[in-house]
């Protein structure tokens, strides 16, 4: 697969105190996993933000092809616990992503699709669990299964695994990585944990207080890294 999804071209976005992004180009290719990585305050939800649109960029511009209509898609954020009292179960919670909410309501062609989306993300069995209940790596995975359900051409993780365990921080991403190569699903992951982007990406983009550096992620020295606290 060769075609672009996506391509900035001389982004910068400047707020009172600071600019960031330093006229950042890159061009991501469909079915690509991308991990955007960099220090804290270098810009990484500030990119996600205008790649979103909930942000304008103070300069430059973010292209989508064939057109941003075109681009579905899908967003898991950072993970934050549900309460233990949590009233939905695992499937209802997923089916939020459909028009008709609850799944007695469902389309045939929504059910169907919600079947499949708990299947992939490994909750066929829990379906019928009260979410509050689920561990934090089922929690996330349902928030996986929720930004998958409308199929989206984009998956977008933004620090999706932060305060995840060790193990269901690799779980999860190996489940993305997975899904990437069967479905053709491009991934935008913002991360700081560097061996997990280097086990599971094709490339990376590397946010600095006064630069950028992107390509394929064996070129990814840990050295130009600065490091970043972990949100917890
Ligand atoms: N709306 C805003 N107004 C003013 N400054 C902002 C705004 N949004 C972000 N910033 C500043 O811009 C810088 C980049 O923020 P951003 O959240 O994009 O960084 P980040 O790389 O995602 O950081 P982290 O790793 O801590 O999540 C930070 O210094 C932040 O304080």
């Amino acid at each position: 697969m060769n075609d672009l999804i996506l391509a900035t071209h001389e982004l910068q976005e400047q707020f009172t105190e600071k600019s960031v992004l330093n006229n950042l180009s890159f061009e991501l290719y469909r079915g690509r996993f991308l991990s955007i990585v960099g220090e804290n305050g270098v810009g990484k939800t500030t990119l996600i933000r205008i790649i979103l649109g909930q942000l304008k960029p103070t300069r430059g511009s973010v292209e989508f092809f064939p057109n941003r209509k075109a681009v579905k898609i899908g967003y898991v954020p950072q993970f934050r616990n549900i309460d233990d009292e949590y009233p939905l179960s695992v499937k209802n919670f997923v089916a939020l992503s459909f028009a008709h909410s609850v799944v007695p309501w469902l389309q045939p062609a929504e059910r169907k699709r919600l079947d499949a989306v708990l299947d992939e993300t490994e909750l066929t069995k829990l379906q019928n669990e009260p979410l509050g209940r689920a561990s934090g790596g089922e929690k996330q995975r349902a928030y996986l299964a929720q930004a998958l359900a409308l199929a989206p051409d984009l998956l977008i993780l933004d620090e999706s695994t932060a305060s995840l365990d060790p193990i269901a921080k690799e779980q999860l991403l190996r489940l993305v990585r997975k899904l990437n190569q069967q479905t053709g699903v491009t991934v935008i992951s913002v991360t700081h944990d560097i061996p997990l982007a280097q086990q599971f990406s094709d490339d990376y983009l590397l946010l600095q207080p006064n630069g950028y550096q992107f390509g394929p992620i064996k070129q990814l020295q840990v050295s130009e890294y600065q490091g970043g606290e972990q949100h917890v």
